[in-house]
């Protein structure tokens, strides 16, 4: 049985690429070709996974965009596809999901069987018993929210505890000391704040970290690179959805992504190798 870590450690390596691939697919930004299908949600999403799996250490898709445009089953017949054609590449499915345990046994269903993700995000406001279904899957990944990329991300997340520590770090200390029982967690913390990722990967060692905020919401890839790897020179997922899938608008969409990919895996590694 291969683990979620395991398998992301492997694309690392084998892809020498800190680059997650983000798919947010908006009808109203598809090429012409696609306009008026109603596969155009998967064949879009098809497209732009087989222009950038090379380049990229895995493949987020967020939940909301398929949802909302009642293209589950899309979703599904692409998360089948991906473990088909690209058994080595991590699936993270970004839901965000948190609720009580008995609900959160069914959501967990829904990533790991109807889905097959590799990894699912989670929000920790409910508490351990909200986490705990997911931790049961034990070859699965649970990335949970820490210090999240928009700006009122610090709203409740900075707020200070009586140790005076922010709300953000505190999460991070609880999943790396009592709720990463099996090794299988990860976090959330956006690359529109290095400083509050520099202290977060000081507080949870080489956990392995879900990175939004490059590309469309500006994030600088330096100081990302050099607030989140981990001892070994990895450790981060860097996401980037908008900047990649929608780097094209013509008939050129997917060498556009691809070519958008390999810009900014090698921006990425680029500021590794400086470290
Ligand atoms: O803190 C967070 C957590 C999740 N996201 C998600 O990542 C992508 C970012 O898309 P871009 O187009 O690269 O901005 C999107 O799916 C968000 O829901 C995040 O941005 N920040």
């Amino acid at each position: 049985m291969t683990t979620f870590t395991q398998k992301l450690d492997a694309a690392w390596s084998h892809a020498n690429s800190l680059l997650m691939v983000g798919l947010d697919p908006d009808p109203m930004r598809f090429p012409a070709e696609l306009h008026g299908r109603p596969d155009a949600i998967y064949e879009f999403c098809r497209g732009i996974i087989d222009a950038t799996a090379p380049y990229a250490c895995g493949i987020k898709p967020q939940i909301a965009y398929f949802a909302a445009q009642r293209a589950e089953d899309q979703l599904e017949e692409l998360c089948r596809y991906v473990a088909e054609r690209y058994p080595q590449l991590p699936l993270v499915l970004d839901a965000k999901r948190g609720d009580i345990g008995s609900t959160a046994e069914q959501y967990a269903r829904e990533a790991f069987e109807r889905f097959g993700a590799d990894a699912v995000t989670l929000s920790p406001y409910l508490g351990f018993d909200s986490i705990e279904p997911y931790l049961s899957w034990e070859e699965k990944g649970v990335i949970i929210l820490c210090r999240t990329s928009n700006k009122g991300g610090s709203d409740l997340q900075a707020l200070e505890l009586d140790s005076a520590e922010p709300l953000y770090l505190r999460v991070a200390s609880l999943v790396a000391d009592k709720w990463n029982r099996n090794g299988q967690c990860a976090l959330v913390v956006g690359a529109t704040f290095p400083q509050e990722l520099a202290q977060v990967r000081q507080r949870v060692g080489d956990m392995p970290l879900l990175v939004p905020g490059i590309g469309a919401q500006g994030g600088d890839i330096d100081a990302t690179v050099k607030a989140g790897c981990s001892s070994r020179g990895t450790g981060m997922m860097i996401n980037s959805s908008r900047a990649i899938i929608y780097a094209g608008a013509g008939d050129d969409w997917r060498e556009a992504a691809a070519k958008a990919a390999v810009d900014t895996r090698d921006a990425i590694n680029t500021a590794r190798s400086a470290l």
